[in-house]
């Protein structure tokens, strides 16, 4: 099985996510409570408040686990094309590979990689949501001191499948959209580069960015869910599964709760994907 993608996926990985990281901060606190008018007066209150170090709350875990994710996902996307298709990367610009074979490896990638991101995310989440600033002395301590903290405790208190929580709302999130995401970087590479030849850097920049916003806009329903199923038994157990969190959310703040963040998520997803996406191409240039 080739490994290069594998590498390439989880660097260019990482290199997003510290970028994207404090975009993602804010997106999690609008969609999850409710004391925020807006993106600007998250970010003021975030800075007053807790400091510029409250927008990188919770970014140790993700980055520990990025090689995992991004590199099961890049890595099970090519390779799946390559069972589909019989060609190695190398060889998919001479022969593109057809675009229902991009979206079923994209969706097969995602679903992989969902299991994989399910427990990293949830705390990730759970200490995003705290809004105590970080290490002030004489204040009351914060629920969870970090992330390994963190995990503990929801293992000590919710169990094993605590730790899953939201797993399932995360992994319909994915599937879909991760092809999606992959469909739209191909297409639009595609459009712009004379045939049998690679993507210009610009190319690749500007594809990338808009198949993270694309699939990030398609994602933003299942994303508002999935991080409240996940805020879900903290304290009490509100919802009885993701319908139920679907129906109620919806009853009680209207079909405009799907699109919460969603502007902060594509503001986040252009540069995040840009990135993402020139140093796999880059990399995978690299090493031939
Ligand atoms: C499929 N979904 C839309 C959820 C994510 C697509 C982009 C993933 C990328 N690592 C990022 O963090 O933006």
């Amino acid at each position: 099985m080739p490994v290069e993608e594998f590498v390439a996926g989880w660097i260019s990985g990482a290199l997003g996510l510290v970028l994207g990281h404090p975009f993602d901060t804010v997106k999690v606190r609008l969609q999850t409570q409710t004391t925020y008018r807006g993106i600007v007066d998250c970010m003021v209150k975030i800075y007053r408040h807790e400091s510029l170090l409250g927008f990188f709350k919770g970014m140790s875990f993700p980055i520990a686990s990025i090689a995992v994710v991004n590199s099961v996902l890049f890595g099970v996307y090519s390779n799946t094309l390559l069972v589909l298709t019989a060609t190695a990367h190398q060889e998919r610009r001479a022969q593109p590979p057809s675009y229902t074979h991009i979206f079923l490896a994209g969706c097969t990638g995602g679903f992989l990689q969902a299991y994989c991101l399910a427990p990293f995310d949830l705390i990730k989440v759970r200490l995003q949501n705290q809004t105590e600033p970080m290490a002030q002395p004489g204040s009351p301590p914060p629920q969870y001191r970090g992330p390994v903290h963190c995990a503990a405790s929801i293992f000590r208190e919710e169990g094993y499948r605590g730790l899953f929580r939201g797993a399932w709302a995360l992994m319909l999130r994915d599937t879909p959209t991760m092809g999606v995401y992959f469909l739209t970087y191909e297409g639009l590479c595609r459009q712009y580069t004379p045939e049998g030849q690679n993507p210009s850097s610009a190319t690749v920049l500007v594809a990338g960015g808009f198949a993270g916003i694309a699939s990030w806009v398609a994602a933003t329903p299942l994303d508002v869910i999935k991080s409240r199923m996940q805020m879900d038994g903290l304290r009490r157990r509100v919802y009885q599964g993701v319908l139920d969190c679907m129906v109620s959310s919806v009853r009680q703040e209207g079909l405009g709760v799907f699109f919460r963040g969603v502007t902060i998520n594509s503001a986040r997803a252009f540069p995040v994907n840009a990135v993402t996406f020139l140093s796999y191409e880059y990399l995978l240039r690299l090493w031939g």
